[in-house]
C-alpha cells in the first residue's frame, strides 16, 4: 500500500528509506539465467535486465502483463520569454489529441501493449515565469507530485511516464543546470526546434533562472519547485510512487530525466528501480544520463517528449523477461553445456 503524499518531509523521508529490490529473487534470477540453454552472456544487457526486473518484482521467473504508461501535461509561464518554436497554446491541443489517440505515444503504448493514462495539471494555471521568481511554490509542487503519485496502478508491473509541456525543455535546461552546474549553455537545447536566436535567448533564460531561484543549498524538491513544471513535478511523484511499490520505470527523455535527477538528489539509490529507455537528441541527455549513471537502452534521435522512447523500450525489456523465464535449461532441452 502507499502512504499518503501528506507533505513535502514524508517523500524526503520515504525516498531516504525508499525500499530495495529484492535480494533472494535476484539470486535465483543470477543462477536460473545460468542454467538457460545459450552460451553464458550471450543474452548481453537483457540479461542484466531480466535480473535487474527479477529483483524489483521479487520474482526470480517474472512476467510483464500490465505496463503502463502515463502522460502528464502542464503549462509554463516562461513560455513568455519566446524559449519554443510552438505557442504554449499546443499544450491543451495535444492533450485533446492523446484522448482521441492521435499522438505518437498513443500508437507506441498500443504497439508496446501497454496501458496509457493521461493527466492534465491546472492548463489554465501556468507556473509562474521563473526568470521572475519561483516558477511553483511548495504547496503547488505537493499538488503536482501527489497527482502523480496517484496515478500509478498498484497493479501495473513496469511504468512509463512522459510528459507535454510547450516550454518544458527550458525548464528541465534550469533543473539540470541548478542540480549539475557547469554553464547554462551545457544544457541548453533546441527543444521543439528553435533557431540560433531561440537557442540564445533560451540559455540566457535558463542562467537567469538559475541565477534567480537556485542561490544556496537547494535540495531537489526546492529545485523542483523553483524551476520545475507540475508535468515534471508529477512525473517526479509516479516514479517516487512506483518505487515504493517496487515497480520498475523506464525513463524517458530529457525532460524525464530531468524530474528523476531531483529524487535522486534526496538519495543518490533513489533511482536504482530505473533504466534509461533511450537517449534523446537533445544534446545535454547525454550528460545527465551520466549524471544518472545509466546507459541508454536505444538512441534512436527521437526528440519528442511524451514518453515515447521509454514506451519503445517496454518492447526491449518484454523481450529480456520473455527470454529469461521462458527459456529451458539445458537440463530441460537436454542439450550439452559447455566442455
Ligand atoms: C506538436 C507537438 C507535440 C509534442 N509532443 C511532445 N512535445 C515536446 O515538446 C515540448 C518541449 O519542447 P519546447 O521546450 O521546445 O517547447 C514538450 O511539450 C515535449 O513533450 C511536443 C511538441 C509539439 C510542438
Ligand atoms: O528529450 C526529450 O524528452 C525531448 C526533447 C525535445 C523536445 N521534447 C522532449
Amino acid at each position: 500500500m502507499l502512504p499518503d503524499l501528506t507533505d513535502l518531509t514524508t517523500l524526503r523521508d520515504l525516498m531516504r528509506d525508499a525500499p530495495c529490490a529484492d535480494a533472494a529473487a535476484r539470486q535465483a534470477a543470477q543462477e536460473r539465467n545460468g542454467q538457460l540453454t545459450k552460451p553464458p552472456g550471450a543474452l548481453g544487457r537483457l540479461e542484466d535486465l531480466a535480473i535487474w526486473y527479477a529483483g524489483w518484482r521479487g520474482n526470480g521467473r517474472p512476467t510483464i502483463t500490465t505496463p503502463q504508461v502515463i502522460v502528464f501535461a502542464g503549462n509554463h509561464g516562461v513560455t513568455a520569454q519566446g524559449v519554443s518554436a510552438f505557442p504554449a497554446e499546443v499544450t491543451v491541443q495535444m492533450v485533446a489529441n492523446f484522448q482521441h489517440g492521435g499522438a505518437a505515444i498513443n500508437q507506441l503504448a498500443r504497439a508496446a501493449g501497454a496501458r496509457m493514462d493521461v493527466h492534465a495539471l491546472d492548463l489554465d494555471r501556468p507556473t509562474a515565469d521563473f526568470t521572475q521568481g519561483p516558477a511553483m511554490s511548495e504547496a503547488d509542487l505537493l499538488a503536482a507530485l501527489r497527482v502523480g503519485w496517484a496515478a500509478v496502478d498498484a497493479d501495473a508491473d513496469l511504468l512509463v511516464v512522459g510528459e507535454m509541456g510547450i516550454g518544458n525543455t527550458t525548464s528541465a535546461a534550469a533543473i539540470c543546470h541548478a542540480l549539475f552546474g557547469g554553464a547554462a549553455e551545457d544544457w541548453t537545447g533546441r527543444g521543439t526546434g528553435v533557431d540560433d536566436a531561440g537557442l540564445q535567448v533560451k540559455t540566457r533564460v535558463v542562467a537567469e533562472g538559475v541565477a534567480r531561484n537556485g542561490g544556496g543549498a537547494l535540495d531537489g524538491l526546492q529545485i523542483l519547485a523553483r524551476l520545475g513544471g507540475r508535468e515534471i513535478a508529477a512525473m517526479a511523484g509516479a516514479i517516487a510512487a512506483a518505487r515504493m511499490l517496487r515497480i520498475p520505470v523506464i525513463l524517458d527523455g530529457f525532460i524525464c530525466g530531468a524530474a528523476a535527477a531531483c529524487l535522486q538528489q534526496l538519495n543518490s539509490s533513489a533511482l536504482d528501480h530505473a533504466v534509461a529507455g533511450h537517449q534523446s537528441a537533445e544534446g545535454a541527455h547525454r550528460d545527465l544520463l551520466t549524471r544518472l549513471g545509466k546507459e541508454p537502452l536505444l538512441a534512436l534521435n527521437l526528440r519528442l517528449g511524451e514518453g515515447s522512447g521509454a514506451a519503445l523500450a517496454i518492447s526491449i525489456l518484454k523481450g529480456a523477461v520473455a527470454c529469461h523465464s521462458g527459456m529451458a535449461t539445458f537440463a530441460e532441452a537436454g542439450v550439452a553445456g559447455s566442455a
